[in-house]
């Protein structure tokens, strides 16, 4: 009997350890981990309460790692259920407040955050209070509440916690110094690296390197951020983690671009790019590709810079929803620490002779759904107003960029554009021609069917001629019925013969589905860099008069500035050369 008990009791003590080691090295090494829950499973049936409860802990720590998220709060659930051990119960907790926030779930974050807080001054485990500090200020971090996760961070500090604790609480310091604009040069110091290094730290370590080197680069110090950078790319590279892999690339490629090396900021920048799909969505990318845009830009290579900005837009677009994820989450955070003074305490007052009449657990019960309602309502009216926000933003932006009528480029982007173009042509010696056309008649259009006939008559001019337009052709409304096509590498008579089928399929457009039966017709004006000059005035100008000059000359016609055009044009100002003409 006493062998057995003396089993049984070895039998617990190894069952403890196992426990206590699976816990340590919970994160380090993943491998072992899995296999000492496994073993622990096999004698599930064995263990006592506590135990069980760890290892319910374990496994849904797994499940969360995994990112099986609904698996994982299922299993914690379980765990902070009970009360009677209060130790796992704070894990599954904090482990729970981790997955919300890296699943980006802010709001429900938030809300296990929400009963956490008020325990932490309870708690005073010397294991679990460093732990739920850092696990809301890491929280606070991530939603860029940086204030808050300053105060925790520094509440975590005064605990005085293990080396590990200092290091991670450092690296969210700085962080939330840089995001709160306190970091200054003479504030950066040495002992922040090497207390992570000294442990082996070696992600935080580099976490706040990056974080300097941003800081870096905004003081305009990019050779300081650059030199940084290389000094520990291999170190982070060892890390094999790539959303801090390309945080590095991402500057890198911003410091060489700052300091004119166009060719290493590319490469870098690229390096972002191609790996992409381990990044999903961060600002590594939008970062990157916005250099990339900007750099193809430059050298007028237009097909790839509008691609490198598709990928900026819609990387830009899905960091800034998750920006106003965080806000409304940081909203609501503003709100319940005001809690005690705002509007809610005022309902609850107004509810106050309901609410004697019930038990101090029912008051507390109803307390907590009037505080979701209520918070449910703000995260409601904040959602819809950050949609409404955005719907008015993008509508500006592509007010800004398109003519609202025909949804060509307005005038101010087509000379931003065009501007690039002629740019590219004139360093690769290619030529580059521009039609300008007016239409015909238009106001009696106008006058005899109607404002409305004259906007369907130029929105379908505009759709027939785009038809024959080419993708790098640019098409641009210059005001009222004027229209102009830059053409990248095409001389006068490519220009010609698209003007002119444009004007032939103009004058074939039927007007039938208007209700009433009229011709449409314009008038054509061309100009090219083959009458010597590449500069956007002086070649619009030319074709304005060519334009004049087919208007003069009966409209409905193609003109090409500098042929037979002496009779309306003063001089024909850029060369004297007269070009074949029909
Ligand atoms: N329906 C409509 N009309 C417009 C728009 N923008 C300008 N217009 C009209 O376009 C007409 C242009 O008339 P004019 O400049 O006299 O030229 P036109 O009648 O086409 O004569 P020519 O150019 O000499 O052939 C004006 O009546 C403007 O009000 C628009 O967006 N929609």
């Amino acid at each position: 009997q006493e062998n057995s008990f003396i089993k049984g009791f070895e039998e617990f003590q190894k069952t403890e350890s196992q426990i206590h080691y699976a816990d340590s090295i919970r994160t380090a090494n993943r491998a072992l981990f899995n296999r000492l829950v496994a073993e622990l499973k096999l004698k599930q049936g064995t263990l006592t309460v506590k135990q069980n409860l760890y290892l319910t802990y374990f496994m849904g720590y797994q499940k969360a790692i995994a990112g099986e998220i609904k698996a994982a709060i299922a299993l914690l659930d379980k765990v902070i259920e009970q009360d009677e051990y209060q130790f796992v119960k704070y894990r599954a907790i904090i482990t729970k407040v981790t997955i919300h926030s890296t699943s980006k779930n802010y709001t429900q974050g938030f809300l296990v955050l929400n009963n956490l807080l008020p325990e932490l001054k309870v708690l005073e485990d010397k294991i679990i209070y460093p732990e739920a500090l850092f696990a809301v200020a890491s929280f606070y971090n991530r939603l860029s509440i940086y204030h808050l996760s300053q105060q925790y961070t520094q509440q975590l500090l005064d605990t005085k916690p293990s080396p590990r604790y200092v290091c991670l609480a450092n690296m969210l310091y700085v962080e939330s110094m840089f995001f709160l604009k306190e970091l200054t040069m003479e504030k950066i110091d040495n002992a922040w690296v090497a207390q992570c290094q000294a442990i082996g730290e070696n992600m935080a370590a580099n976490f706040i390197h990056v974080i300097i080197a941003e800081f870096y680069l905004n003081e305009n110090k990019p050779e300081l951020a650059l030199e940084l950078l290389l000094q520990h790319l291999q170190s982070v590279k060892s890390t094999q983690y790539y959303l801090l892999i390309s945080r590095f690339n991402s500057f890198i490629a911003q410091a060489y671009y700052a300091l004119g090396n166009y060719r290493l900021a590319e490469r870098y920048a690229l390096m972002v790019i191609d790996k992409i799909a381990e990044n999903h969505s961060s600002l590594s990318i939008v970062r990157a590709s916005k250099i990339l845009y900007q750099l193809n830009k430059d050298k007028g290579d237009l097909t790839k810079a509008l691609s490198f900005h598709e990928l900026y837009t819609i990387h830009d677009k899905l960091y800034n929803d998750d920006l106003n994820k965080r806000s409304f989450t940081y909203q609501i955070a503003e709100d319940n620490n005001r809690e005690k003074n705002n509007q809610l305490i005022i309902l609850f007052e107004q509810n106050k002779n309901l609410k004697l009449e019930r038990t101090l657990h029912e008051r507390t019960r109803e307390k907590d759904q009037l505080l979701i309602l209520s918070l449910m309502l703000i995260v409601a009216i904040l959602a819809y107003w950050t949609y409404k926000s955005k719907l008015t933003q993008r509508k500006l932006k592509k007010m800004a960029e398109y003519d609202e009528l025909t949804g060509i480029l307005n005038r101010r982007c087509f000379n931003e554009l065009a501007d690039t173009a002629i740019k590219y042509c004139r360093q690769s010696g290619q030529p580059i021609s521009l039609i300008l056309f007016d239409l015909d008649e238009f106001k009696a259009i106008n006058d005899t069917y109607g404002h409305q006939v004259g906007d369907w008559v130029l929105k379908n001019t505009i759709m027939t001629c785009q038809k024959l337009c080419r993708k790098n052709d640019i098409f641009g409304r210059f005001g009222g019925e004027e229209f102009t096509i830059l053409l990248p590498g095409c001389d006068n008579d490519k220009a010609f013969e698209l003007a002119e089928s444009c004007r032939t399929v103009i004058s074939e457009i039927s007007t039938l589905e208007t209700g009433y039966d009229f011709k449409i017709s314009a008038s054509f004006g061309i100009c090219s860099s083959e009458n010597g000059s590449y500069s956007l005035n002086e070649i619009v100008k030319a074709a304005d008069e060519a334009m004049y000059h087919a208007k003069s000359s009966g409209r409905n016609r193609v003109s090409i500035y500098g042929i037979d055009m002496h009779n309306t044009a003063e001089e024909p100002c850029l060369n004297e050369t007269v070009t074949t003409v029909e």
